[in-house]
């Protein structure tokens, strides 16, 4: 038995988790991170409130202890300032994987670790698998459809090894189903979506609050002016709608192919195969050094959370940063974005080796 935190966010996943943990006989105290208050009241609702509340439901019925943590400071600090400067510098962040290693892996299990706690736990669909070595290494979640291993591929070794994901090896009906079995609030509740912190508020109404417009051109690869757009901040690759460019051709769209972040430009093209910049063969991968051993030379990548993890060659061109030579083109990468890498021990990458930063795109 081992004393377990259980970062709990009121919803189904995090519950059902909770109810396994006390199911199985351990010590479990729930606690609730506040990271966001929507403050500065951009448009849209926050559904902390609400969440708190089922997060309290769920702990009165499982007879566990529930805390509130507040980290709305470090949150803003390390995440919400993240996504605007990346934003702003024309690249793509990923609030969610960093929310992972900061907050979550981050300054929550630093404040489990103060409060006496071996371990902390999430509902996050992945696994943990240790090795002969007994070192702990990061599987893809059982459910194919609900793999949220791609989100934990910053994680640091140190990390990992207090990490725990009671339903990793569950499918998501199975975990509504114990939710329901335990008599839970949340066991019917609707999933989350999008970005942790943003809950109902739009991607595009949150960077219109902190990213004035700033227009510029919407142009072809040969340079010919298309139309303009509200900022470069608004788009990202391989995007189809949004730019207002109506294409001359039936059935085919125009996608966004690429940023000229120096002149402020959108550059758009037709969907194909061969469209100019929309696919890579090769990229540099940077900050890879928080891996529990070096990169192998060949890895399964993958360049988002819903793209499938694609086989390429790894090499390294410096302690933290990876070359990356794509058996097949990849579709719309983009700079900023996370790459997560898998051992190609199977069809689609079962373990998680770790995970980088595009810095430079090669297109085919
Ligand atoms: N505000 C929060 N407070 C505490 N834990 C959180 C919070 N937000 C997320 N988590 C933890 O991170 C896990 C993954 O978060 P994500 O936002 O992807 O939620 P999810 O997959 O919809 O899970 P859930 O159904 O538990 O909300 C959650 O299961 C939970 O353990």
């Amino acid at each position: 038995m081992s004393r377990i935190l259980v970062a709990l966010s009121g919803g189904v996943d995090s519950s059902a988790a909770a109810a396994l943990l006390v199911r199985e006989g351990h010590e479990v105290v729930a606690a609730y991170m506040k990271n966001w208050i929507n403050d500065e009241n951009i448009p849209g609702e926050c559904p902390w409130e609400q969440d708190i509340e089922d997060a309290l439901g769920v702990c009165t019925r499982l007879g566990i202890e529930f805390r509130v943590v507040d980290l709305v400071e470090q949150y803003r600090e390390r995440i919400v300032n993240y996504l605007i400067e990346g934003y702003r510098n024309g690249t793509t962040p990923n609030p969610d994987v960093m929310c992972n290693r900061e907050m979550k892996f981050g300054v929550f299990l630093d404040y489990a670790r103060e409060q006496g706690f071996d371990q902390l736990a999430t509902g996050h669909y992945a696994r943990i698998r240790t090795d002969e070595e007994n070192r702990s290494w990061i599987m893809r979640g059982l459910d194919p459809n609900k793999d949220q291993s791609y989100f934990l591929s910053l994680m640091r070794p140190e990390q990992i090894d207090r990490a725990l994901f009671p339903i990793g090896g569950l499918l998501k009906p199975q975990v509504r189903e114990i939710a329901r079995e335990c008599g839970l609030p949340t066991a019917a509740k609707k999933d989350s979506q999008g970005i942790c912190f943003i809950g109902q508020v739009k991607m595009s109404d949150f960077l219109r609050h902190y990213l004035p417009d700033n227009p510029g051109d919407i142009i072809d690869a040969q340079g010919r002016i298309l139309g303009r757009h509200k900022g470069l901040h608004l788009f990202t690759m391989g995007q189809r709608k949004g730019h207002g460019v109506a294409s001359p051709r039936e059935g085919i769209a125009y996608v966004v192919i690429g940023k000229d972040i120096p002149n402020n430009r959108l550059i758009i093209g037709y969907e194909g195969d061969d469209t100019r910049g929309l696919y890579a063969r090769s990229a540099i991968v940077g900050t890879v050094a928080n891996t529990r051993l070096p990169l192998p030379p060949r890895v399964m990548a993958q360049p988002r959370y819903r793209a499938p993890a694609v086989h390429a060659a790894c090499t390294y061109i410096a302690e933290d940063k990876v070359r990356l030579d794509f058996d097949q083109p990849v579709r719309a990468l983009a700079l900023g974005q996370v790459c997560a890498f898998y051992e190609p021990d199977a069809e689609r990458g079962e373990q998680l080796r770790g995970g980088g930063f595009f810095e430079e795109i090669t297109s085919t």
